[in-house]
């Protein structure tokens, strides 16, 4: 099949998602002979508004795994605004360390039902934005030259397609509900309502924190304010210079120690074709 411009869409809080699908898709742009675009959906404002693709597009589309699936308050925005148009895509979830469970087949299934035609779906490991311990400096050298070859391979894929293919074939019920995330006694760890807290001490009000949370649940004006919905992605921790964000949930820390005692493990990518 003709591919006339390939595009990499993401939404990423920590920057593994956007690592992968921006390499990818300068893979795939390269093995088709094609330029490449990239959209950024992490921004609340940039999820406001419609994206719409056609046939002639191959679009790399990708999410982080939260709780197995995907993020639900990020879910409804790729559900009603990315619109397809029998464009292709590749679906591309990242998980960190323990599992992507359902999320990639939740990604496929979207995608279809968005108007996409899926070709190709992967799955890359990440650091786990919760703690360095698990997957530190992932996806690194080995992860990107794999997101290579997979991008050659899709490349050949695209180029031998007469027409749409059938959806990809990936693991996973789309329909299945989230991971509970347990603490190290075993029970169910309940953060739900776990807030980022902020050292005074370190803080500067430089407001990096409000700018970067994809929620806007931040106040710009009294930084140490969430007054919005806090989906835990650690944007906020993780881009602060000061190091004066952090999550002190008793829960929360108990989930985190539990991954860490039983997800230490390297975990592998995984590619489907
Ligand atoms: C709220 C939340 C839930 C997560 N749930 C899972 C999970 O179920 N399985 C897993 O392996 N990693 C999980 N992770 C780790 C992320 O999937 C991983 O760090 C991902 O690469 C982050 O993508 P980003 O850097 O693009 O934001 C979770 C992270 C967050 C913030």
């Amino acid at each position: 099949m003709e591919c006339k411009q390939v595009w990499g869409v993401y939404w990423s809080a920590t920057g593994n998602t956007r690592r992968v699908v921006e390499r990818l898709a300068a893979g795939l742009a390269d093995g088709l002979g094609q330029s490449c675009r990239m959209v950024d959906l992490t921004p609340q404002n940039a999820r406001a508004q419609p994206r719409r693709f056609r046939a002639g597009d191959l679009v790399v589309v990708g999410l982080p795994t939260y709780a197995g699936k995907l993020p639900n308050k990020i879910l409804p925005d790729v559900q009603t605004k990315l619109q397809g148009g029998g464009a292709l895509a590749v679906g591309v979830v990242t998980f960190g360390n323990r599992s992507f469970d359902n999320a990639l087949a939740e990604l496929c299934v979207t995608l279809e039902t968005d108007g996409f035609h899926t070709v190709a779906a992967a799955a890359f490991v990440g650091r786990h934005a919760f703690t360095d311990r698990l997957a530190a400096g992932r996806p690194d050298g080995d992860d990107l030259r794999q997101a290579d070859a997979f991008a050659r391979c899709v490349a050949e894929r695209v180029r031998a397609l007469a027409a749409p293919p059938a959806p990809a074939a990936v693991p996973g019920d789309a329909a299945a509900a989230y991971y509970v995330p347990r603490g190290t006694d075993g029970q169910p760890a309940k953060f739900l309502k776990a807030k980022p807290q902020t050292d005074p001490g370190r803080c500067c009000g430089c407001g990096v924190c409000a700018r970067v949370c994809p929620m806007g649940a931040i106040n710009p004006a009294d930084v140490t304010q969430v007054t919005g919905t806090c989906i835990k992605c650690q944007a906020c921790v993780r881009r602060c210079t000061r190091g004066a964000k952090y999550f002190d949930d008793a829960a929360f820390q108990s989930h985190v120690a539990m991954l860490e005692q039983n997800f230490s493990k390297p975990a592998e990518n995984s590619v489907f074709l």
